[in-house]
């Protein structure tokens, strides 16, 4: 239990599986309460009840499809109904993608950015003026495909990087107001995304590509990010290999191709041969 999160109100986007969910049950832990976005409402409202019961919170489900503004104003609209404020945004709903650009319909990058990148800034714009006023905390999570190009994830890397220039830019504009940005990048973890990944036509795989026993849970990443959230950090890049990729990419860039070349090949149905 945190003395700084007792109380607050936290708002989570894709709060009905992995790092989502995770995040969830550990802001609830530390006290705060909880307003989940995500499409899948019976699901989130049996987890806000768990919740409350369990941690003594409060715990509002909103139905949120966060590729569409109207869902993201209501879903923030709801938040400060219910809880009269909002002090942490943690932007976390994102699909990922396994298909090389050659083979690509357009759509699903499209879809990608909808989802990963202008949920995110539907979700920060109308969340704003509550955030300014509690002084509180909007987080992103990203992905080291945000720092580095991976193969078979235009779509998703593009999201991400996208979403660095902006949370990027958001911080510098809020030097001075006292909002904290961050930007959390967790390593591999396992959870749904990689079966939900969307191919070259827009089906999802059904399948993951990775052994998915090998990686970070999305607990420790959760909790990562409510340490993130108390200590007011920048940016969190969660793993010893991602935080290697991220300056290896600075100092030896075409090194590091080489490097995500190999990784990718061992993948299952590996897009790069
Ligand atoms: N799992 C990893 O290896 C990994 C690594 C780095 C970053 N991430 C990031 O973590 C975040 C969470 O992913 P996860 O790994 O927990 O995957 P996940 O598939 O378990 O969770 C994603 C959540 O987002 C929700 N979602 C998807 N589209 C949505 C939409 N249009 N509107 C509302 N909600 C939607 C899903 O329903 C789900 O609850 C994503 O942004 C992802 O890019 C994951």
């Amino acid at each position: 239990m945190s003395a700084v999160l007792h109380r607050k109100t936290v708002v989570i986007t894709g709060a009905s599986s992995g790092i989502g969910l995770a995040c969830a049950e550990a802001f609830a832990r530390h006290g705060a309460n909880l307003v989940l976005g995500a499409r899948r409402y019976v699901e989130l409202c049996n987890i806000g009840e768990t919740l409350e019961k369990q941690f003594g919170i409060r715990a509002v489900a909103v139905s949120c499809d966060v590729a569409k503004e109207v869902d993201c104003r209501a879903l923030i609209q709801q938040a400060e109904t219910a809880f009269g404020g909002i002090d942490i945004l943690i932007n976390n709903a994102g699909i990922s993608m396994r298909a090389l650009f050659s083979d690509l319909d357009l759509g699903v990058l499209h879809r990608l950015m909808n989802v990963n990148f202008w949920g995110a800034v539907y979700c920060t714009k109308y969340a704003m003026a509550a955030l300014l006023r509690s002084k509180g905390s909007v987080v992103a999570v990203s992905s080291i495909a945000g720092y580095r190009g991976l193969p078979g994830r235009t779509g998703y890397s593009a999201s991400k990087f996208a979403i660095h220039g902006f949370m990027e830019s958001l911080r510098v504009e809020n030097l001075k107001t006292g909002l904290h940005v961050m930007v959390a990048c967790p390593g591999f973890t396992a959870s749904n995304i990689r079966q939900t990944a969307l191919n070259a036509s827009g089906g999802e795989h059904g399948e993951t590509s990775m052994d998915e026993g090998k990686m970070m849970t999305a607990g420790e990443v959760a909790e990562r990010i409510v340490q993130g959230v108390i200590q007011r950090k920048r940016t969190l890049v969660m793993t010893r290999q991602g935080k290697l990729a991220v300056w290896m990419n600075k100092l030896l860039p075409a090194w590091v191709d080489r490097q995500v070349y190999q990784l990718f090949a061992k993948e299952k149905n590996p897009l790069v041969k």
